[in-house]
């Protein structure tokens, strides 16, 4: 590999030499500063350097068992490295800021970690959930690696629906313990990475039963496997869930149980809690279990714009050195990346991924501040926070999904190939639809609090300032291909498509359908209307973040960006032409795009558009020196496609 890395092809390097901006300004841009791009070099070339982290045969040619304990094996060098890099100069804000540009873990794991769930989910929940004494006690077991942890939430009968978990913890006061059962198969936990050979204990989500009374869904840390022996405890069922799309070295594994004793202070206690002699003391709100759910989804928004980065780079990399076809007699054959049609395909995956980078450090801000607003009980931003978190983290990761699949399918018959390491890189990305909450499941809990949202702005009342806009939608009288423009387009689509439920609503409910029944018969318009509120934010936010942040930055470091932020602005005007012609006149403060375009100087241009948007792509050494310079990852990381492919496989 290291051969290979140092032979740099010509058209590439050519490339690279076209670029106009200064790559370390805005590497450090990306990286939130200097300060931060030496942090994670520092990180990646400890880790980079280390030759165990390298595998002598790739994972696809290894057996099931063998690519699972291949992984252990690096996750332990990977934290041996990296806990000794532990920076205790950074503060909090400034090590999770650090942590959302992560990207060494990819580069090592083509299909994750097993000790994945240990560090995220597990983690964070003990310190969202745990009372002080709880996380003093199980925060430094767990930073140790003195446990192995992993998060129970799904079982085989029920993912989405919480309410509907069938696992049991049954307070016993005589004894001062729960006793935790899987009445039915149904009720087997089933998914949590690490679960099947890996983790010695769990955060186990169970109905809890105190009293004889219903207790609802309560977290509980369960040891599942003995330390000294790694066997199941007593009580306790364990296994693999088998072979997947992705995520092979996961080792997501299944759990029951049955009569399996655990103390009472087992249960984490910060919200709700259960006293010695049974009596049980709801949390104060419900809404307060939101805080970790929430941290995910941000954090996925910056897996989704680093997995996306990963592929196009790949992609474009190849596209500068793939030479096909001849369109002039007597010419050489034009390297593919000089095909509009291919940077119409590559170059929405590079704004797509500064996009999401952006509107999650945005995100990742406004998380920040509403964490230190409930510390001090103030829970006035929590459900905007949450309605934000759900609609991004579905339409980034589906976008990205289809993105990424447009990357592999760019490199033509290479990208089939798993030497390229894009099937790999789709599996990851779409597995992320599923997990922390199902896409639809997401969309449709935006779509609750914009149908309130409406419902305020209808009878005169404030809203949250990221659906301010629903109310705001008489002032805009024709129709403006800027930026801005097209952004103000786009409130008036989503606030035309959350009218349009509400009309529905009620007339469903009108003749005579039940609340849940009117809500099932419009939740695809729901899911749209949400949707469209996603793409409303992801838009404003990139546009009037880079507003702000790039003030500082060198004039030609500014262009490429502003460049990325119209492409990423008329692409998806054009992928939503139809919403942004279509007449809406179900309300009264909806004026349709269409009869604006009408009334003011003439039709909405679409040819015009597309010609801006060929422009942009064709402004290649701007945009596709944001990959091809190594500025979304070191080139060390991520080698040539080309190179890979044709070497990577038998080893020469
Ligand atoms: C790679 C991967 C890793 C995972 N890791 C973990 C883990 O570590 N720990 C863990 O606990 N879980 C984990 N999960 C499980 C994951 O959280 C669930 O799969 C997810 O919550 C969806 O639940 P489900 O599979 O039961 O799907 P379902 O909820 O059954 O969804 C199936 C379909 O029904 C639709 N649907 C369901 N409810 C509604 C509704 N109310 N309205 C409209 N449509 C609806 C959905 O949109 C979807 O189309 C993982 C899953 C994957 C794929």
């Amino acid at each position: 590999m290291d051969a290979v890395n140092k032979v740099i092809n010509e058209d590439l390097q050519k490339e690279r030499d076209k670029c106009k901006f200064n790559v370390a300004e805005l590497t450090a841009f990306l990286d939130g500063g200097d300060k931060f791009t030496q942090k994670r070099r520092e990180k990646e070339n400890r880790v980079f350097s280390i030759q165990g982290l390298r595998d002598a045969v790739p994972d696809e040619y290894m057996s099931h068992k063998e690519r699972y304990e291949n992984a252990v094996r690096k996750a332990v060098i990977m934290h041996q490295t990296l806990g000794t890099l532990e920076d205790k100069t950074l503060t909090e804000y400034e090590t999770a800021r650090l942590a959302l540009r992560a990207t060494t873990s990819s580069a090592i794991f083509k299909e994750n970690s097993p000790l994945m769930l240990h560090y995220s989910m597990f983690a964070n929940v003990i310190e969202g959930q745990g009372d002080e004494k709880q996380r003093e006690y199980w925060l430094k077991k767990i930073n140790n690696m003195e446990i192995i942890g992993t998060y129970a939430q799904t079982e085989l009968g029920h993912g989405t629906f919480i309410r509907g978990l069938e696992t049991t913890a049954e307070y016993d006061p005589k004894t001062e313990e729960f006793v935790l059962n899987s009445p039915k198969l149904t009720a087997y936990k089933w998914w949590p990475g690490g679960l099947a050979h890996t983790a010695n204990h769990c955060v186990v989500m169970a109905h809890t039963y105190s009293q004889g009374k219903s207790c609802g869904i309560q977290p509980f840390m369960v040891q599942i496997r003995d330390l000294e022996t790694n066997m199941p405890m007593k009580g306790v069922k364990l296994g693999e869930i088998g072979a997947k799309l992705g995520f092979n070295t996961v080792n997501n594994g299944f759990l029951g149980f049955e009569n399996h004793r655990i103390p009472r202070d087992r249960m984490l206690m910060k919200n709700s809690q259960i006293l010695k002699d049974g009596t049980f003391i709801s949390s104060p709100n419900s809404k307060l279990t939101y805080g970790t759910m929430v941290y995910i989804r941000v954090s996925i928004l910056g897996t989704m714009a680093n997995t996306l980065g990963r592929a196009v780079t790949i992609a474009t990399r190849y596209a500068a050195v793939r030479r096909q076809s001849q369109p002039k007699p007597n010419e050489p054959e034009p390297q593919i990346l000089d095909y509009v049609t291919q940077q119409h395909k590559l170059f929405i995956g590079i704004a797509s991924s500064h996009a999401y980078y952006i509107s999650c450090f945005w995100l990742w801000t406004l998380y920040h501040r509403v964490t230190k607003e409930l510390a001090v009980g103030n829970m006035d931003n929590l459900a905007e926070l949450h309605a934000l978190a759900c609609c991004l983290k579905a339409t980034t990761s589906a976008d990205a999904a289809v993105l990424v699949e447009r990357c592999r399918l760019a490199c033509g018959g290479h990208g089939y190939m798993l030497s390229s390491n894009l099937p790999q890189i789709y599996a990851n990305v779409t597995a992320a639809n599923t997990y922390e909450g199902e896409n639809t499941v997401m969309l449709l809990q935006t779509a609750r609090a914009l149908v309130k949202a409406g419902m305020q702005v209808a009878q005169g009342q404030k809203v949250s300032p990221s659906m301010a806009y629903l109310a705001d939608q008489s002032k805009m009288a024709k129709w403006d291909s800027s930026v801005d423009g097209i952004v103000k387009g786009f409130q008036k689509v989503a606030a035309g498509k959350v009218a349009a439920c509400l009309a529905s609503l009620q007339r469903h409910t009108n003749n005579g359908q039940s609340a849940e029944d009117a809500w099932n018969l419009t939740s695809v318009q729901l899911v749209a209307a949400s949707e469209a509120h996603a793409r409303v934010i992801l838009l404003s936010v990139f546009k009037s973040e880079m507003d702000v942040q790039t003030l500082t930055l060198s004039g030609e470091t500014r262009t490429v960006l502003f460049q990325l932020v119209q492409l990423y602005t008329i692409y998806w005007a054009l992928e939503k032409v139809g919403d942004l012609l279509l007449p809406t006149t179900t309300t009264t403060y909806s004026v349709s795009i269409c009869d604006t375009a009408m009334r003011c100087d003439g039709w909405m241009d679409e040819t015009s558009l597309f010609e801006k948007s060929t422009i942009q792509t064709s402004a290649r050494t701007g945009i596709a020196g944001l990959v091809l310079s190594g500025l979304v990852y070191d080139s060390a990381v991520y080698p040539e496609l080309v190179h890979q492919s044709l070497t990577s496989w038998p080893l020469q």
